[in-house]
């Protein structure tokens, strides 16, 4: 298998020099050259599959570069440390589906693919003999995943950037009490768009990237959204009946609706994709009405999807756009002088059969987590309600509605109990926090002086 760009100026790759790269050289996102193509019986044959095994069948149709031995004993070495026996759950509650993708070791979705992308570096660093600078943006979940991804790894220091006072206190806590000498957290006076635009802005500096060899943690690297689409078709093998399904998915960068979009593309019976957003709704207002139209990020009770340009939409677009890369790269010279791209009503009707959307404000979420819990007993996180409100409006009745639960609720006590009234009881690993020493350098969204930190500490 091989790798190409969004913008379509890189030679084509395998996977091993795509994980490499992050972003692509030539600024675009990095797809298959082809899309696998699962057929029927396969799928079924697939359906009840251990997590380890099923994650197998699908990363080796990508990862073609890396021996079957090798590749298996890294999955097996990342979901080992998950706390559930079968690493991301299916549970029915209230006619839907959550599909809990929060027992990894700091307990939201980003684990999933982030403890496999830490292990996947070490493994490709210890066999180029070679070391990276990790550096990541984050509203709060991929930061601490990352670090808990790396963390002991040799050979690698990592900088992520958070917007400072934008997390959940938790979320803030994760990242900022590792004190080994190799983790940086650096809060940003701005938001969590301003932390992507200098990581990305440092990744175009071609000669910065290969002078301190820059490593992507965020979705922007191929290895994350490719692990994310394991746990689509784990979830529809769990269902009582393989039949069409519907996904609910709390979206905020576009990079785990995008792994579903690729798990439909590959065979998967998906009737729709639901992309349920917070205030910040630039992508819902994309699939409703064509308008991509860039706006100010707000803040939320649902920090981790509080981002205004979604960096994921790129990949969706190169195939809205017939993979004509010409295409991507105008659309994005636009988007950057005009902060919009526009769209036709055809392709308008093409996103329409595909996706559906829904805006939940945050009224909406606490009420949903007050009324969940109310009825079911099962407290949901923040971004998880918004997922679910969406499915109980757009799909109501629906037999097949499965809601990506994308973070444990402990990490946002401060939203939950303004819905319950109670803060929700912490687990050991956030309880074991509270009141640790932590260390955070804190920087005005200037990507100099973050590059000028980093040649400081790498
Ligand atoms: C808890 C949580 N839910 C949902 C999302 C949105 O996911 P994505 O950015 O892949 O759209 C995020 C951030 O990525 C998150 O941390
Ligand atoms: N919500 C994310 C934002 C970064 O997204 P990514 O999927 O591109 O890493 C976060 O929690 O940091």
């Amino acid at each position: 298998m091989k790798y190409i760009s969004t913008r379509g100026k890189i030679a084509p790759v395998g996977f091993k020099d795509a994980v490499m790269m992050g972003l692509a050289t030539d600024g675009g996102l990095i797809l298959p050259e082809a899309i696998p193509q699962i057929d029927r019986g396969t799928l079924a044959s697939w359906s009840k599959l251990p997590y380890r095994e099923l994650a197998f069948n699908i990363i080796s149709l990508f990862a073609t570069d890396i021996p079957a031995a090798d590749l298996k004993a890294l999955i097996d070495r990342s979901y080992g440390n998950f706390e559930h026996q079968e690493t991301t759950p299916l549970v029915k509650k209230d006619g839907v589906y959550i599909l809990e993708l929060f027992h990894g070791p700091t307990l939201a979705f980003k684990d999933v693919a982030l403890q496999l992308l830490g292990n996947l570096f070490e493994y490709l660093l210890k066999e180029r003999g070679e070391k990276m600078n990790i550096l990541g943006a984050t509203s709060g979940d991929t930061g601490s995943a990352a670090i808990a991804g790396v963390r002991g790894k040799e050979n690698i220091n990592i900088f992520i950037l958070h917007p400072h006072l934008k997390t959940s206190p938790i979320q803030a806590l994760q990242m900022t009490s590792v004190l080994d000498e190799n983790v940086h957290n650096i809060a940003v006076e701005g938001t969590f768009d301003d932390c992507q635009n200098i990581v990305k802005t440092l990744f175009n500096d071609l000669q910065f990237k290969k002078e301190y060899a820059l490593g992507a943690v965020n979705s922007i690297n191929w290895a994350r959204v490719l692990a994310q689409v394991v746990y689509y078709f784990y979830a529809w093998g769990r269902l009582p009946e393989q039949k069409e399904v519907i996904f609910s998915v709390p979206t905020g960068n576009f990079g785990d609706i995008f792994a579903g979009y690729l798990a439909k593309r590959m065979g998967l019976p998906v009737e729709k994709l639901l992309l349920a957003t917070n205030e910040n709704n630039i992508l819902a207002r994309f699939v409703q009405k064509g308008d991509y139209s860039l706006g100010k990020v707000v803040q939320t009770v649902s920090p981790s999807m509080d981002i205004q340009l979604a960096s994921n939409l790129e990949r969706y677009l190169y195939y809205l756009w017939d993979e004509n890369p010409e295409k991507v790269s105008s659309a994005f010279t636009e988007l950057q002088s005009t902060g919009r791209i526009v769209f036709t009503q055809e392709q308008l009707q093409r996103v329409q059969a595909e996706f559906m959307s829904c805006t939940v404000d945050e009224a909406k979420t606490l009420q949903t987590i007050a009324s969940f819990n109310r009825e079911t007993g099962y407290l949901l996180d923040p971004h998880t309600a918004v997922g679910v409100r969406g499915a109980l409006e757009c799909a109501p009745g629906h037999p097949r509605v499965v809601c990506l639960a994308t973070a444990h609720p402990a990490k946002f006590g401060d939203a939950v109990e303004r819905a319950i009234g109670a803060p929700p009881p912490l687990p050991p690993a956030l309880a074991a926090l509270v009141g640790k020493e932590t260390r955070c350098e804190l920087m005005a969204p200037d990507h100099e002086k973050v590059k000028a930190f980093v040649k400081a500490k790498a």
